[in-house]
């Protein structure tokens, strides 16, 4: 059973995206409410106008080839125009995990309006964006952006197809439309920052038309686009973008009143990308160059604090027919940029814009802006298994996309209590950047939310739809200005603001020196105020700057303290849940364990079991067998207990009658006389077998002496073998000494005879010498050592005779 979550309601809303709490950072939010320099003097008095950021879902149909591999299992189920239920289907995270018990399986979001997969592109702009497209032509700045997975849809609603263009060709239409016949046909009147417009002179408007010219000349060259191939330029409508088939209603305008009859309207238009963080503009000649790296782009802040691109090309178009070729041009320029990186257009955030003019005789009266975002994939890194740049590149793609969940999210924290705000992080990706101003008042913005409903992608769509919800609930403050209020600063060709009255507007100037420009030295143009303003400002400035670093060093302090605190926390819950899985861990190694023993005891009573049976079978005699043998083993008693009787009775020869007799009945005399034959036959053969015994005992009785002195003898010969042995090694030894001896022997004839030779000397010390020998060798010694000598040839030579 199915449980069903209903986000509509606010409470059950999953919070999708991380907000960052902390102290509110109010040099962050920049005059929010800031359309224009000129337009804050005079907002308090204004009435606001609070809504609901509008969102849309757009269900893509199911193409030939999702039919066909089974990604139809009914996930997206429409309930009514505004209400969506999403069935998780089998194999999905989301499926694993209810069944899990952790979220829901079927989930309901409601959005301002569902526009199911049978709804035309018309339907759709005219359910949509229709009435923003009217606003901006009314001089109210607008946003639209599509959000979702690749392949749901995003780029065909932004874009369309050739025979039904999306809303962007839809928009231009209206937009040209509304102001034809309105036009203003220079285009010495440029946007300029980010809600300005700059006056050209007749050099830049040279400049201005020949780079129109070298633009649209881009697209002479292109072959026509096949219908198969898969990419933006082939498959939206800018390929060859027709609006002969865009039906556009005349009667709004008659509501709201038609263009005024003096006013003109000059329309600019800009096409760029944020890739990896970086803005690139899509209209530059540069791009088309296929060695040429690509430019990136600043973003700064004006005087009011609203970004813009810095160097970013904006291109005069003067019908609905242009813009379409800027639109291609700048669809090439994508692709092959794409192409070039080796990535997919699909990996960046595109964004075209719509500037409109409108001027009363020489005055410029308002510009209003008109911006459609076709956001990158919103598909997370661990599903698209991406590596290295890849991983970069879709780090980068989720951060922002991610920083616009955070800062939607913070915006509807906000709007709740407003004493505890939550710090809006705009600033964190250039596509908020861009777009903090359509969030803080500057314009209404409204989503567009695409999803296929194909069950491969359930969960990533599920994600997408929860980010929805927590967009739907963001509350939209647009101040309602009259037009006189939007009017935008006309600058000269160097920015300079232009005479005004012929008086330079000293207000203007303060204005548009605002702190951060000064700080970024990118845009303020310093030299058009005098030097001791300049000091005082700069002195104002430095001390504003310390304030503000002390400020933000404060700051840092307490997020530090908070971060740190958030971190021991979560050492402390970390530690705890390792300790709880240390137990959990202990505890199931022990019923391990235990179980394990348990299984050893059975295996040994088991293996017993086995043992006695085997031991069963061996001894096993069936039953009939014993019975059997107990009946023969009854009669065989039985029939010794009879032949006892008898024998008792008639002593043994009759015994050995009766019971021949009972066996084979024969004559009387013949068989007594056999069994007296047989009886002495017995008897002789016992007496012969006593004779026997008698005999074995007496051969055993031999046999155990003769084996006594056998051992006896066996101890003899041990006993001489020894002393054998024993002999044995004298005689080595005696050898050994008569060896030696033998040479001591010669060694002593050698000294007798060195000694006979030496008596040849001269007299006198032979007598000296002689005395000597004859002193030293006394009678005793000479005959002990004489003695000696004969033991010893006598010894070597009674064993030299030994051995033979
Ligand atoms: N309403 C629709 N009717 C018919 N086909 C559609 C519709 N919406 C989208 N498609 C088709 O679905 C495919 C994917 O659409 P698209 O390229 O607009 O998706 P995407 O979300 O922009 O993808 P990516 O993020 O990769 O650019 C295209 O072939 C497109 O023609």
């Amino acid at each position: 059973m199915s449980t069903v979550i209903d986000m509509t309601n606010e409470d059950t809303v999953l919070v999708a995206m991380e907000s960052t709490a902390c102290e509110p950072h109010h040099a962050a939010l920049p005059e929010l409410s800031g359309v224009s320099s000129i337009t804050s003097q005079s907002e308090t008095a204004e009435i606001s106008e609070k809504q609901q950021l509008r969102v849309y879902l757009k269900v893509r149909p199911f193409s030939e080839e999702e039919l066909k591999s089974s990604e139809d299992q009914g996930c997206v189920v429409l309930e009514d125009s505004e209400t969506i239920a999403l069935h998780a289907p089998k194999g999905s995270a989301t499926m694993k995990s209810s069944e899990k018990g952790i979220g829901q399986q079927v989930y309901k979001f409601s959005f301002t309006q569902i526009f199911g997969p049978t709804c035309t592109q018309a339907e759709f702009f005219d359910g949509t964006i229709s009435s923003q497209v009217h606003d901006f032509v009314h001089g109210k700045n607008a946003l639209v952006f599509s959000y979702g997975v690749t392949n749901a849809g995003k780029t065909y609603t932004i874009q369309g197809s050739q025979k039904d263009p999306g809303i962007l060709p839809r928009a231009l239409e209206v937009v040209f439309k509304h102001i034809s016949g309105h036009q203003y046909e220079h285009m010495d009147l440029k946007p300029y920052l980010s809600s300005d417009v700059q006056k050209l002179d007749s050099e830049q408007l040279k400049v201005e038309k020949n780079a129109k010219a070298a633009l649209f000349s881009l697209l002479k060259e292109e072959p026509e686009p096949t219908k198969s191939s898969r990419n933006r330029s082939s498959t939206s409508s800018v390929s060859s973008l027709s609006f002969s088939s865009v039906s556009y209603d005349h009667t709004a305008d008659s509501v709201d009143g038609m263009v005024e009859g003096h006013c003109l309207y000059s329309v600019w238009v800009s096409f760029y990308e944020i890739y990896n963080e970086h803005v690139y503009d899509l209209l530059q000649l540069a791009h088309t160059s296929k060695t040429k790296r690509r430019l990136a782009l600043r973003v700064c802040e004006d005087s009011t604090g609203s970004s813009y691109i810095r160097d970013l090309r904006w291109v005069n178009v003067q019908n609905a027919e242009e813009a379409s070729k800027i639109l291609r041009v700048g669809n090439k320029n994508r692709s092959a940029a794409a192409t070039k990186m080796n990535q997919s257009s699909s990996r960046s955030h595109s964004i075209f814009t719509i500037k409109l003019i409108r001027m009363e005789g020489d005055v410029v009266q308002g510009l209003s802006d008109l911006s459609l975002c076709d956001l990158a994939g919103s598909e997370r890194c661990n599903k698209t298994k991406t590596f290295g740049e890849r991983l970069k590149e879709a780090g980068n793609i989720n951060n922002s996309l991610l920083i616009l969940g955070k800062c939607i999210a913070a915006l509807r924290n906000n709007q709740g209590c407003r004493m505890k705000m939550s710090y809006i992080p705009f600033r964190e990706s250039k596509l908020t950047r861009l777009f903090q101003g359509m969030f803080c008042g500057r314009g209404r913005a409204s989503m567009i939310v695409n999803i296929n409903q194909c069950a491969s992608t359930y969960d990533e769509t599920l994600h997408v739809m929860k980010f929805s919800a927590v967009a739907r609930q963001v509350l939209q403050v647009i101040p309602q200005r009259s037009l006189e209020s939007l009017a935008p600063r006309l600058v000269g060709l160097d920015g300079k603001p232009l005479l005004k009255n012929g008086i330079i507007d000293d207000h203007a100037v303060d204005d548009y020196l605002s702190e951060e420009e000064l700080l970024d030295g990118d845009e303020a143009d310093m030299s058009i105020l005098p030097q001791e303003e300049l000091m005082s400002l700069v002195e104002s400035l430095r001390v504003k700057l310390l304030a503000e670093r002390r400020k933000n060093l404060l700051q840092e302090i307490q997020i530090r303290k908070e971060m740190g605190d958030a971190m021991l926390q979560q050492i402390m819950e970390a530690e705890e849940l390792h300790s709880r899985q240390m137990v959990d861990l202990k505890e199931s190694y022990e019923e391990k364990m235990d179980s394990t023993f348990d299984m050893y005891k059975e295996a040994l009573k088991e293996h017993a079991y086995q043992c006695a049976l085997e031991r069963l079978e061996e001894d096993y005699i069936p039953v009939e067998e014993y019975n059997e043998e107990q009946e023969r083993v009854k009669e065989l008693e039985k029939l010794v207990r009879e032949l006892e009787e008898k024998c008792q009775h008639c002593g043994p020869p009759q015994l050995m009658q009766d019971n021949s007799m009972q066996t084979n009945p024969v004559p009387a005399t013949e068989e007594s006389e056999r069994f007296k034959m047989l009886y002495k036959e017995k008897c002789a053969v016992e007496k012969l077998c006593v004779e026997k015994q008698e005999r074995i005992s007496e051969l055993n009785e031999t046999l155990q002496e003769a084996g006594e002195s056998y051992l006896e003898k066996l101890a003899e010969v041990q006993n001489l073998q020894n002393r054998l042995s024993n002999q044995e090694q004298k005689i080595e030894c005696l050898q050994s000494d008569v060896m030696a001896k033998e040479k001591e022997i010669i060694h002593l004839r050698q000294e007798i005879a060195k000694l006979s030779n030496d008596s040849v000397g001269p007299s006198r010390q032979r007598c000296g010498l002689l005395v000597n020998i004859k002193e030293s060798m006394t009678p005793q010694s000479t005959g002990s050592l004489c003695r000696t000598i004969k033991k010893s040839v006598r010894a070597t030579t009674s064993l030299r005779k030994k051995p033979s």
